[in-house]
Formats: structure tokens, C-alpha cells, sequence
């Protein structure tokens, strides 16, 4: 379709002979999409897939019309088209934050000193740090080295946008203010992030991938995640009898996911968090949705 930024057709990942990641078909058009998984879902893996941090073990990737499985030429061509923050990112401590990004910047061909200083003053304002442009990597505090990181992401025009675990770190006001940044970005483009934040997930995303065991288990809006669980989440003086999970919550009431509603609870409304929840209890046989009573 010509619509998709990016697409992965019959694509899978082995290391040292053990497929983490089954063959994957999908397409991603504009827009924030989430994905979500326990650790060691493949989640990384695919984000790294597409960012071209790596080659598949088999099937094709394009970004923006390049066929990233293709040549040197082709794959070049996609970098100029995306830009990605990985899970951890080495950033020289001696290095000051603009330099940082300025070097960056080179990296990625932009060849006027001018425009490019411009852009790499815009990016460090868009991560709260323009008052820190001047101070040396190893004197930034981790949420502020970690901003620094989503500020090398966040430079030009991507028309893909790869985000591995792009909150974490971060203070509340950091965190919203990232969530206005990459809807302006979804506008125009494709914004993938890998996240364990539901709230990032409820809060931004048009679509929800749930990744488990290197399949894709779950592939909708966040709506239609919120609907699977609709009438399986329950508030109440007691805790539901074989409840997938219960707490007690600030209000003093018991939550629980699934099993049999105890006498006098109510039905709660559902998050996406609980959604995520029920999906994943499913798959590891805990429980089935739509039958859990
Ligand atoms: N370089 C590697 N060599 C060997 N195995 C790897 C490598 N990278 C990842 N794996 C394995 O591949 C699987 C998927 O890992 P991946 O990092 O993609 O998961 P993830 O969903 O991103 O996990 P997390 O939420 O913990 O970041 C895991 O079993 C992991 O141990």
C-alpha cells in the first residue's frame, strides 16, 4: 500500500540459530504506534530490524520506498528516512550536549554549519535542555543524558521514527511533553516506540502491537484492546475468586482481573494496562478472554 512508511514482509531474526523473531508481516503508516511485550519479546529485535541496525535472517524490509534488505545504496537511502533511539545509547561523557548533537548531525549529512546548529538548538529545547547545551555529558543527570539521547532522534524530518523505550527515565513533565513532540511527528510520519509504559500507550498511540515469544499476538487500536477486556475488571469490598490479579487501591477498594466477581463488586472501567494483562494471561494459558467466569 502506498500509504506505508515502513514494511516487513515475511521478515524473521535467529541469533546463534534460534528464531526470536517468527516470520512478521506488517505495515506501518502515520501515526504513534505502540509496541508492547514482556521482556525478551523481540521487541528490540524488530525496532532494530527496521532502523537497519541489523539485517533480518530472512524476508524484506522497505523504509519510504527503499528496500532496506536491499543493497548498500537502497539502505542508505532509508537511513536518510528515519531515525532511531536505541534501548541504551553511549554517549562520550566528555563531550558537551551540543557537541554531542552537532556531531550527530554530520553523521547524518547535514552539511550547513548554520542550519544545522539551528536544528540542534531546536532538538535540545524540544528535550528541556537548552539551559544545559553548554555542560559536559558526564554532568547531565541519567533522565538528562537519556533526553539528550531522544534529542539525536528527534533531528530533521524522519519520515520513521524508532523509539526504544523513549519515557524511560523520565519525570512526569518530561514525559508529557514528550507525548506532544511525537504526536507533531505522527502527523507527517510514522512513530514506532517500544515501551512498558500502558499510560504512554492509552495516552498516544493510534495503534497496538502486543509482541510475545516473537509473534504478534495483538494488532488494533487501543480501543479494540480496551474492548477484549470489557467486563472482566471488577472494584469491590473483596477480591473476585480466581482473579488473574487483585490489589487493594488507594480508594481502599479491591481490584481484580478476571475469575468469578464476589458478591457486591461493580465492574470498573478498564485500562489499557488491564487489557494487556488479560491478552498476556491468555497466551500463557492463566486464563482465556471472554471466559474467564
Ligand atoms: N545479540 C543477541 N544475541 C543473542 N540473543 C539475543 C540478542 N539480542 C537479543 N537476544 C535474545 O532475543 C530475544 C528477544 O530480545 P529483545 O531484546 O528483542 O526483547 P525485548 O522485547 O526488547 O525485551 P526487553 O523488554 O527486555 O527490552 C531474547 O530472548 C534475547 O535474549
Amino acid at each position: 500500500m502506498n500509504s506505508q512508511i515502513a514494511v516487513l514482509d515475511g521478515v524473521t531474526k535467529s541469533y546463534n540459530g534460534t528464531e526470536v523473531l517468527h516470520p512478521t508481516d506488517l505495515g506501518f503508516g502515520r501515526g504513534v504506534i505502540g509496541l508492547l511485550g514482556p521482556n525478551g519479546a523481540g521487541k528490540s529485535t524488530m525496532l532494530r530490524l527496521l532502523a537497519t541496525a541489523m539485517p533480518p535472517s530472512s524476508g524484506r524490509i522497505v523504509v519510504s520506498g527503499h528496500l532496506v534488505t536491499g543493497g548498500i545504496a537502497e539502505r542508505t537511502a532509508a537511513r536518510r528516512r528515519l531515525s532511531y533511539l536505541p534501548q541504551e545509547v553511549g554517549i562520550p561523557r566528555r563531550m558537551m550536549s551540543f557537541g554531542f548533537l552537532d556531531y550527530i548531525a554530520v553523521l547524518k549529512e547535514w552539511k550547513d554549519r548554520d542550519t544545522r546548529h539551528r536544528e540542534v538548538i531546536r532538538v535540545l529545547g524540544l528535550v528541556g535542555l537548552a539551559d544545559r547545551r553548554t555542560k559536559r555529558v558526564s554532568a547531565l543527570s541519567g533522565g538528562q543524558r537519556r533526553r539528550l539521547a531522544l534529542a539525536q532522534a528527534l533531528m530533521g524530518d524522519p519520515d520513521l521514527v524508532v523509539l526504544d523505550e523513549p519515557t524511560t527515565g523520565l519525570d512526569p513533565e518530561q514525559r508529557a511533553s514528550l507525548r506532544g513532540i511525537l504526536s507533531s511527528y505522527a502527523n507527517r510520519g510514522s512513530v514506532l516506540l517500544a515501551t512498558h509504559q500502558t499510560e504512554d500507550v492509552s495516552a498516544l498511540c493510534d495503534r497496538v502491537i502486543i509482541l510475545d515469544e516473537g509473534r504478534i499476538r495483538f494488532d488494533g487500536t487501543v480501543a479494540e484492546l480496551i474492548r477484549l477486556a470489557e467486563g472482566q475488571v471488577w472494584v469491590g469490598a473483596e477480591a473476585n475468586t480466581r482473579a488473574l490479579s487483585s490489589w487493594r487501591t488507594g480508594t481502599g477498594e479491591i481490584r481484580s482481573l478476571g475469575g468469578v466477581p464476589a458478591p457486591g463488586s461493580r465492574p470498573a472501567d478498564v485500562a489499557v494496562e488491564d487489557a494487556y494483562l488479560l491478552v498476556r494471561s491468555e497466551i500463557t494459558g492463566a486464563t482465556k478472554i471472554g471466559e474467564v467466569r
